[in-house]
């Protein structure tokens, strides 16, 4: 992954970020999503690769989501292979609520797993943790390691839980250990990123979250050298065991067979990203922990992205503004209007 190239990633997800911000607070979570797929799509077309996503949001019948297997770029110069996640948060960016993001992992031809769209159980630490989780173990045990490891009692742990009702009792037990627990409402891509952070404040993420997303967090995590462990699991598992969840399960069994992936067991880091030769960026398009949300003024607006090397471990913090009225590419009418 060559250095100008991951620059090019960073005004990917910059103006996703900016095409989801037009759709700031007006209750439609489908409208902005497909904004910022529109806009990932073309400029990812518009670089010079040879590019194909291997992480998205559905399968080719879902379009026009950015889907698992489209072709992408010139179809000249590197072989990339990239996942998406083009609003972690979409949710949060219908209702004007913090911590949404646009955010893409790039890398060589095998470097994620080809996790399709379905449910994943994560659990991430920073660096300084690394090689002391163990999703075989119970929850209670992994927390007790870590602390060890990075010398500080519970009551001086730091855990981000997404806020769902199947964490209720995760979370209360947390609490009982004396673990301060951060529970956020959507975006764990987010989360995963802040525990490897350096400067970061939090010591663990766990919970189940969208396996997309996992895997998309990943690339951060393997390039900052914090460590991860996750399992999919079907729909029926974590949502109940209805009929319907049977048959999305059933899908989603079938296409873990197809992609050679496997469900219910534990994946280690090196599985999920198999490689440190890649690039990770995310673009904030409301206010978050982890990067500024898009600040708009008639035709001026700033954005924010995090965007980091994985061989370097280089750390960007890019902090751009947009005369909106002088860009030339046609998908910024999407975000001029
Ligand atoms: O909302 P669910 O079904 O519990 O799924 C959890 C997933 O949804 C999110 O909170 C938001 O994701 P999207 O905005 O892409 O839908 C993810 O960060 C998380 O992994
Ligand atoms: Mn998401």
């Amino acid at each position: 992954m060559n250095r100008a190239l991951a620059i090019e990633f960073s005004r990917i997800t910059e103006a996703a970020a900016l095409a989801a911000y037009a759709w700031l607070g007006r209750g439609d979570k489908n409208a902005a999503d497909d904004a910022a797929v529109q806009a990932m799509r073309y400029m990812l077309n518009r670089i010079n690769m040879d590019g194909e996503i291997v992480i998205g949001e559905g399968e080719i019948d879902q379009a026009p989501m950015l889907y698992i297997g489209e072709k992408v770029g010139s179809g000249m110069g590197e072989l990339v292979s990239i996942a998406v996640d083009p609003i972690d948060g979409t949710r949060m960016t219908a209702m004007g609520q913090p911590n949404a993001l646009s955010v893409l992992a790039a890398g060589g031809k095998n470097t994620f797993l080809k996790a399709p769209d379905m449910y994943m159980e994560k659990l991430v630490v920073g660096p300084e943790a690394k090689g002391m989780i163990d999703l075989n173990l119970p929850i209670e045990q992994n927390l007790r390691r870590v602390a060890s490891k990075l010398g500080k009692l519970m009551s001086q742990l730091s855990v981000m839980v997404l806020a769902k009702p199947r964490h209720d009792e995760i979370i209360r037990n947390m609490q009982a250990m004396g673990i301060r627990v951060l529970a956020i409402p959507d975006g764990d891509v987010a989360g995963s990123v802040l525990c490897c952070l350096p400067e970061g404040e939090v010591d663990m993420l766990y919970g189940i979250g969208g396996a997309p997303e996992g895997v998309v967090a990943a690339a951060a995590i393997r390039a900052l050298g914090g460590d991860m462990q996750a399992r999919l699991i079907p729909r029926h598992q974590v949502k109940g065991d209805t009929a319907e969840n049977r048959e999305i399960a059933a899908r989603e069994i079938q296409r873990c067979q197809q992609a050679g992936v496997e469900i219910n067991r534990v994946l280690t880091l090196e599985e999920l990203v198999r490689d440190d030769n890649l690039v990770f960026s995310a673009t904030g398009i409301t206010p978050g922990d982890l990067v500024q949300g898009i600040k708009r003024k008639e035709n001026l607006a700033t954005t924010e992205t995090l965007l980091i090397r994985g061989r370097s471990r280089t750390i960007r913090r890019i902090l751009s503004t947009h005369y909106l009225d002088r860009k030339d590419t046609e998908i910024y009418n999407l975000i001029r209007s």
